[in-house]
């Protein structure tokens, strides 16, 4: 059988966008002999030549400009990791007006143009996935859309960024400085460009309103989060709380409360008794309750380059073999 080409574009060629580039690299020959798709990355988006050589990528992909992806007939998919909220999002919704599918990690721009960009890939008939913008590689969306369809979902509660559940693991397990936990946590490829947005819990707000847009069926914007970050937890409150059996989580959860959500980003303890408490180092753990399945436990490494590129190669082999299919649709 001959293998099916898709051309990937990769806006952004960072911690995730090289990943992605190495991915498929090195998973190329899995894929093609799973599904017949042979994925070849067709164009790169990015400021720095010598960046894009050092990811062992040919001259001829790399792109200065958006216009010249978009008119690039070999480009099927986009994948957009630039972060950011523009121009990350304008670019979303032109590439899907030209007729790409587009992949995406960044839950800033998700979070803040939701309705927009679903919209934009209904009207395009092109699949719009975005499996790593919240919960890294936990196939956390894919199962969250599953029980979607059969169960009104009631509350979703966890912890959502690994940054900063790893800076605090590190403080409770090993003592280690709050400074020095949050460089590792930078060096490790776990941090947010600028880590304010992991420490002040804005990263985390950004994926509870995603979650929070699907449980509802309309685009729930991050302001409506009720949000408080981890920067006041103190060194002796996280020992406090060990000495105690628990830990202090950066909780995420929105609770259904009649026709209405509650929906709060903060640090809590959380007893030992409860396997949150658990949950150390990048990973991430979400529980989701449906009104038919009860609840549903995911967890896995929420933060990194490996686990981010793996969610996105799958939305990737998705978009090439479903195509709009796979989408979302707000208000159905
Ligand atoms: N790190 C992680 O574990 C995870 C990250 N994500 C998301 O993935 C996305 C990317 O994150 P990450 O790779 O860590 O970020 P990086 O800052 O490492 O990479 C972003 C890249 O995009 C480039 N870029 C930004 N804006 C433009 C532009 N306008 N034109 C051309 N190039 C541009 C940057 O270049 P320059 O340096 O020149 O600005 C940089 O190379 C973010 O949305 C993040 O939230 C999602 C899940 C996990
Ligand atoms: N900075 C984020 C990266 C993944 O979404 C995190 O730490 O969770």
């Amino acid at each position: 059988m001959n293998d099916r080409q898709v051309g990937v574009a990769i806006l952004g060629l960072g911690t995730i966008g090289s990943a992605v580039a190495r991915a498929i690299r090195e998973q190329g020959d899995l894929i093609a002999e799973r599904y017949g798709l042979r994925l070849v990355v067709q164009a790169v988006l990015e400021r720095s030549r010598d960046r894009a050589a050092r990811a062992d990528l040919p001259p001829e992909t790399i792109a200065t400009d958006l216009a010249t992806i978009l008119s690039d007939d070999g480009v099927d998919v986009v994948v957009e990791v630039l972060g950011g909220e523009q121009p990350a999002a304008d670019f979303m919704l032109r590439c899907l007006r030209a007729g790409k599918h587009v992949v995406t990690a960044n839950k800033e721009a998700l979070a803040k143009h939701f309705g927009e960009l679903t919209a934009a890939a209904q009207e395009a008939e092109r699949a719009l996935l975005f499996e790593a913008s919240v919960g890294g590689g936990i196939p956390l969306l894919v199962s969250y859309r599953q029980i979607l369809a059969a169960n009104r979902i009631t509350r979703v509660r966890g912890i959502v960024n690994g940054t900063t559940n790893f800076i605090l693991s590190q403080m409770a397990e090993q003592g280690t400085a709050y400074d020095t936990a949050l460089a590792e946590a930078q060096r490790l490829g776990y941090a947010e460009p600028d880590p304010t947005a992991d420490v002040e819990g804005y990263d985390a707000a950004y994926k509870l309103a995603i979650l929070a847009s699907l449980m509802l069926g309309r685009h729930v914007r991050p302001d409506e989060v009720d949000r408080t970050g981890i920067t006041g937890v103190t060194a002796e409150e996280v020992a406090a709380a060990r000495e105690r059996g628990g830990a202090i989580k950066l909780i995420a959860s929105a609770e259904r409360d009649g026709d209405a959500v509650r929906l709060q980003v903060a640090p809590t303890f959380v007893p030992g008794d409860n396997l949150l408490a658990h949950v150390s180092a990048n990973f991430n753990a979400i529980e989701l309750t449906g009104d038919r399945v009860g609840p549903v436990v995911l967890s896995g490494q929420g933060a990194g380059p490996l686990p981010t590129a793996s969610a996105i190669l799958s939305d990737v082999v998705e978009a090439a073999r479903v195509g709009a299919a796979a989408n979302v649709v707000l208000g159905a």
